[in-house]
């Protein structure tokens, strides 16, 4: 093993520059650790002149990303992001060359997941993503190490720390959306693409990468059911803080009888359950596994510090020579497993319809769950607003969710609706 790890660094956006800085401030402890220093020897980005608070002048400085993988070094460092494009050309030379590859790109990951994985054993190096799925908080270790042992049921959590920022803000400041929207962005951990936290995308590309290594299956992020928060009124957490529950953008991955069920939905959260108080930016994921019970795992999902330090945490772990296959087995044991056929769940709902207020409209309702099986626990109405639509929110008993489908595929069209309804699932 040689005295040094060398590592070169591609990208040096709020992540690069955060690793940077933890070599830097920690160095001395992190080469006991490792049992080596730790060095980086060269970088890439876009800007060459940009300031970024750091001195890069010590470093070669490499203008096409996709050579980075040529220099004379053990381990790339990908943060550049994007599933496609500069990423992934430089992850594929990187393994091909024989190099370990560490990176925080869950959007990269959740596609070509399982190819990069497979060229890691194919030339005996790592690939390691700890920084990839709720940031800092060591859960990838965590599931792939500390709970291996373990037949887990189900793994769900908070992945997404802009869209938990937002829900927190809508939830204190009792706002809309769009309005804690800039906020949330100008706080520089949302994605490139806003949409793609907004809509769930992010939260998916991270559940794809905890369900495999929790069922040991090969990443399945087409067979994500994703949504979003786009469509949530504070009037929603208002009636969900009236029953009890807080809003939470859940991603939630489970074995079922037909397959492994994999969804990113708005939930309402008991509020005595432990992810209710997660609030900002934080993350959570809960693991249930058959002898260890469940391990809650909370902390900074997202940020500079934080998502470095997982970086870090994964060069350490390549300078001692720790580090196995990238899912925990190898690809080829990877099993490849249908996705659950959504019409056998059950649960509760949360059903929010604007309706126009006339006489009617609520018997209408009532009977298209009616007709359709759905058992409704408890229902508000509130006031008019200025077009004159009111809200109606329904809490419905556990039953199969393929009922409540077919409740709201009999009121679509209805002249009573001022708006598409919405439907949250009631985290059991
Ligand atoms: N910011 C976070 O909190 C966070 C948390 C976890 C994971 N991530 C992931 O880490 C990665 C980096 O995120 P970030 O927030 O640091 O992004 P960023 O936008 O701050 O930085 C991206 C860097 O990549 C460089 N870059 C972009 N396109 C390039 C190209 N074509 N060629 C060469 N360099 C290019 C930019 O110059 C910049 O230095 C992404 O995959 C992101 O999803 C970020
Ligand atoms: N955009 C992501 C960054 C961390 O992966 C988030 O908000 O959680
Ligand atoms: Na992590």
């Amino acid at each position: 093993m040689a005295d040094v790890l060398r590592v070169a660094l591609a990208g040096l956006g709020t992540v690069g520059g955060g690793v940077i800085r933890v070599l830097d401030e920690n160095r001395e402890l992190i080469a006991r650790r490792a049992g080596r220093p730790i060095e980086v020897v060269a970088v890439s980005a876009r800007d060459r002149l940009k300031n970024r608070g750091v001195d890069l002048s010590r470093f070669a400085w490499v203008d096409d990303t996709a050579t980075l993988a040529d220099v004379e070094a053990d381990v790339i460092v990908e943060l550049i992001g994007g599933s496609d494009g500069p990423a992934l050309a430089l992850a594929r030379r990187t393994l091909a060359a024989g190099k370990g590859l560490v990176t925080a790109n869950k959007a990269m990951l959740a596609h070509h997941g399982l190819d990069l994985a497979r060229a890691a054993e194919e030339a005996g190096t790592a690939l390691k993503f700890e920084a990839a799925v709720a940031g800092g908080i060591p859960v990838i270790k965590g599931l792939r190490e500390g709970a291996a042992a373990n037949a887990i049921g189900r793994v769900y959590g908070i992945l997404n720390g802009t869209c938990n920022f937002i829900l927190s803000k809508m939830e204190s400041e009792g706002r809309d959306f769009a309005e804690v929207l800039a906020e949330a962005q100008a706080l520089g951990f949302a994605e490139a693409d806003p949409s793609f936290d907004i809509d769930g995308v992010d939260a998916a590309h991270k559940l794809s990468i905890l369900a495999s290594l929790a069922f040991g299956t090969a990443p399945a992020f087409d067979a994500v059911e994703i949504s979003g928060i786009r469509h949530l009124l504070a009037a929603d957490i208002a009636e969900a803080a009236a029953l009890g529950y807080r809003v939470r953008l859940i991603g939630v991955a489970e074995a079922g009888a037909s397959g492994l069920f994999q969804r990113v939905h708005a939930h309402l959260v008991p509020s005595d359950h432990p992810l209710a108080h997660v609030t900002g930016a934080t993350n959570a994921v809960v693991a249930e596994g058959n002898f260890v019970g469940r391990l809650l795992f909370q902390g900074a999902g997202a940020g500079a510090g934080p998502t470095a330090s997982a970086v870090v945490a994964d060069l350490i772990d390549i300078a001692r020579g720790e580090f196995g296959p990238a899912y925990a087995m190898p690809a080829d044991a990877l099993a490849t497993t249908a996705a659950a056929d959504s019409g056998e769940r059950r649960g509760r709902a949360y059903l929010r319809f604007s309706v126009a207020d006339r006489v009617g409209v609520l018997a209408e309702i009532a009977a298209a769950m009616r007709d359709a099986g759905v058992s409704i626990e408890s229902l508000i109405q509130r006031g008019a607003s200025a077009e004159g639509s009111v809200l109606v929110a329904i809490v419905t008993h556990e039953g199969p969710e393929r009922c409540v489908e077919h409740a709201l595929e009999r009121l679509r069209g209805s002249q009573s609706l001022t708006g598409e309804p919405l439907w949250m699932h009631i985290l059991a």
